[in-house]
């Protein structure tokens, strides 16, 4: 059997640094949301602790979904391939990207995941149904829930913008479960010796997931405690602009916690001053990680453009208007990486300024 070469990272600039945690226990005051939005200025990325999901219905779709990874590949297989919405192993999207990864994309709603559930599940596609859509309603939740705080936190004219784009029962919201298969080092064990991460040698990382920016509203991704993600701090973050193109910063895991990326559609909305962060995860663990992430995205028709409070002189337009289904058909004619949002730019060779609020005099 010809087994193809995972892709390695190379390692360098990649480098431990805090990222923002906003503590959802101490909403009152404004000043969760004041750094909410700093972190999603600086970075487009912040974890959220005490964030009031019931534990049991995290456990329970983690469970599902383990329950799921570990069936046996060709009862996974009735579940795929996908068309984009299924199960999916190494190859991601329909361009040529793959990576180390398992995965299964769901429509986030209750009716869509129980047409789905028996054959995902069927020893139980009931229970499947039940405990998956738990879950997607409790995130859908938080995910409005931070969407307002920072439509507070920016000082939009009606704090619910966000929120009300990306949390009716008409959003084209997604699930994701994503499996990355132990590396299996061990030398000594039958799945050592046929190890997808040994070809690569060295400490070099192999691609899971490779790098991106989400392009929906917000990201809401869990995972279990196995480390590989990691997020592109730009380079004012990182080391005060002289480092280039930024530095890889890997995310310490935190089960009990929620990690929120800003999405191309938030910063489209915001005129660049939220920014889409890029990141992906890496392989190199010896156990399996599994992600669970929720994309609050708008409805198909619904027409996304910068918002007028987020135009200055001093700042002017920079994405002319689309509809979010036409954002998606151009997203998928792209790889992975590409910077889809540059398609919608109004002037691309144009040097962006720092955002600054709209003054008086503007
Ligand atoms: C290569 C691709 C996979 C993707 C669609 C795309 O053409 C470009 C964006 C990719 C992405 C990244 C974030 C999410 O995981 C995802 C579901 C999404 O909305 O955009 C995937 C798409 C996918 O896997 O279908
Ligand atoms: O699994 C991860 O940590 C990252 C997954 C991811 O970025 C995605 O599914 O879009
Ligand atoms: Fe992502």
């Amino acid at each position: 059997m010809v087994v193809a070469s995972p892709s390695p990272i190379r390692q360098e600039k990649v480098r431990a640094l805090g990222v923002p945690v906003v503590d959802l226990s101490q909403k009152s005051g404004g000043r969760a949301a004041e750094l909410m939005v700093r972190a999603c200025e600086e970075f487009g990325f912040f974890k959220v602790i005490n964030h009031g999901l019931p534990v049991e219905v995290v456990a329970g779709m983690e469970a599902e979904a383990v329950g799921f990874f570990t069936l046996p590949p060709e009862e996974k297989q009735r579940a795929g391939p996908p068309s984009p919405l299924g199960y999916g192993s190494r190859s991601i999207g329909f361009n040529g990207d793959t990576g180390e990864v398992e995965y299964l994309l769901l429509p986030a709603n209750r009716s869509a995941i129980s047409q789905r559930a028996n054959a995902i599940c069927s020893s139980n596609p009931d229970k499947f149904s039940c405990v998956v859509g738990e879950y997607v309603e409790a995130v859908r939740g938080l995910a409005c829930d931070i969407l307002e705080m920072l439509g507070g936190g920016l000082r939009l004219p009606d704090r619910s913008t966000f929120a009300s784009l990306a949390g009716g029962a008409d959003s084209d919201s997604l699930l994701r479960l994503n499996y990355y298969p132990p590396c299996g080092n061990d030398k000594d064990t039958e799945e050592g010796k046929d190890s997808h991460c040994r070809s690569s040698g060295g400490d070099a990382a192999v691609v899971g997931f490779g790098e991106h920016t989400d392009p929906q509203v917000v990201t809401l991704l869990r995972s279990n405690d196995a480390p590989g993600l990691q997020v592109l701090f730009p380079p004012d973050a990182s080391d005060g602009g002289g480092g280039g193109g930024g530095v890889w910063v890997p995310v310490p895991p935190d089960p009990s916690a929620f990690f929120i990326i800003v999405g191309d559609v938030l910063q489209a909305m915001t005129n660049g001053r939220l920014l889409s962060a890029r990141h992906r995860a890496v392989v190199s663990a010896a156990k399996a990680r599994l992600s669970t992430v929720y994309f609050a995205a708008p409805p198909l028709q619904a027409r996304i453009a910068p918002l007028p409070e987020m135009v200055a002189t001093r700042r002017p337009c920079l994405y002319k208007a689309f509809t979010w289904g036409e954002y998606k058909k151009a997203m998928y004619t792209l790889r992975l990486g590409h910077n889809r949002l540059d398609l919608f730019r109004k002037n691309p060779d144009e040097e962006q300024e720092d955002w600054v609020p709209r003054t008086p005099h503007d």
